[in-house]
């Protein structure tokens, strides 16, 4: 049997997959290629390239592949584009997670692992936030998440299907070995200031807004490094073939850095100070994000290896390198 890991061209996808072939588990890779890139999907697992919206194409590809489980990471990420995109959001992270789903009933899909978010909560009236906050999404995409979850908990009711929703907090960092890391628009932090810290882009680092009710000003999130999110997700795997009951679960460290934290981040590994601007506060941003995560260290006994804001800036960095270094030879 297989797994399939939809959006496996991805940043998050294609650690995923490195993380089942170090393990010995068979994948299939399912993409658009959106914002992915078939050059990140490990050497040797399947790649079909197709939308999941596209309840024909699915239908297919469990047809194909012996397909036991499905780790759904296809969708589209950004909180602020949200604000100006609304309708494709809940297209893309909504309606298409339904047909996803459909065609999974179809299939006779069992067990099935969803990719949420921490924006679900909102601006969450106390931190760290535990599950058991309320739902309260101040952004479309934030909203075309949590609907999603609903969506998955009905269907898996009514359809015998196990599920684990995992939300994750700010994902960041590269695989260590590099193999992998983010490619794309650098909107996120960690990745914009990578850039700048090598000189890849001649621009101060925008920090957004530092009159946050936060002790330096700067807005606070729960960085965790993709790799040991990746392990969240193979323990989320066993936990479900060991006939484990459906669950939801923060995936965060528990920690907190300011922007201003992580800009420090950087000058302890690059030896430099970061040039920055302040730029006003950025739409559907929460002041502070960090998770309770004391219900994934139990019930996964999930330990995270990398729960260090240096580690993780140093793997961006070096991951940034090396694609500057791989589009300067496509160039
Ligand atoms: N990056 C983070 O900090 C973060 C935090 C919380 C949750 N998440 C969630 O994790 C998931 C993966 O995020 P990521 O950071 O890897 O983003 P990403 O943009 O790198 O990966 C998403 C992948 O899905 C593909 N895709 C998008 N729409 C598709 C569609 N309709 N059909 C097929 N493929 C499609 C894209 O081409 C891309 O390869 C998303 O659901 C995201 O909301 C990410
Ligand atoms: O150039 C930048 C980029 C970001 N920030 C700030 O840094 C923090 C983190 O921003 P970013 O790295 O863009 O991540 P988020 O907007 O927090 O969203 C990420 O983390 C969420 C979970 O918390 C996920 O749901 C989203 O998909 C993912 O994009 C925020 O306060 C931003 O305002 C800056 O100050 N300057």
């Amino acid at each position: 049997m297989s797994v399939l890991v939809t959006g496996g061209a991805g940043y998050i996808g294609a650690h995923m997959l490195l993380a089942l072939k170090d393990a010995g588990e068979s994948a299939v890779a399912l993409d658009n290629l959106s914002t992915g890139a078939r050059w990140l999907t490990p050497d040797g697992i399947p790649f079909v390239e197709a939308d999941v919206g596209d309840e024909a194409a699915l239908a297919k590809v469990f047809r194909d592949h012996n397909i036991g489980e499905v780790i759904h990471f296809a969708g589209s990420i950004l909180v602020s584009e949200s604000l100006r995109h609304p309708l494709d959001y809940y297209q893309n992270n909504t309606a298409n997670t339904m047909t996803l789903l459909k065609a999974c009933v179809a299939a006779g899909i069992k067990r099935f692992i969803f990719s949420s978010t921490a924006s679900v909560y909102g601006t969450p009236e106390r931190v760290p936030v535990s599950e058991q906050a309320p739902i309260r999404s101040i952004s479309p995409y934030g909203a075309s998440m949590s609907m999603s979850e609903r969506i998955l908990q009905d269907a898996a009711t009514a359809h015998d299907m196990s599920y684990v929703t995992l939300r994750y907090f700010n994902v960041a960092g590269a695989d260590p070995k590099g193999r992998a890391g983010e490619i794309g628009k650098p909107t996120h932090l960690i990745k914009a200031a990578a850039q700048i810290a090598l000189g890849l882009r001649q621009e101060k680092l925008k920090i957004y807004g530092n009159d946050y009710p936060t002790p330096d000003g700067t807005a606070i999130r729960d960085y965790v490094h993709v790799s040991d999110l990746a392990q969240a997700h193979l323990a989320a795997l066993e936990r479900l073939r060991n006939q484990g009951s459906s669950i939801t679960l923060n995936c965060g460290y528990g920690q907190g850095q300011s922007v201003f934290e992580v800009v420090d981040a950087f000058r302890r590994v690059t030896g430099e100070a970061m040039d920055y601007e302040i730029a006003p506060r950025r739409a559907g941003d929460p002041p502070q994000l960090i998770a309770d995560n004391a219900a994934i260290r139990t019930v996964l006994d999930w330990r995270p290896r990398y729960d260090d804001i240096d580690f993780i800036v140093k793997t961006a960095i070096d991951w940034e390198q090396q694609v500057g270094k791989r589009q300067g030879n496509a160039a």
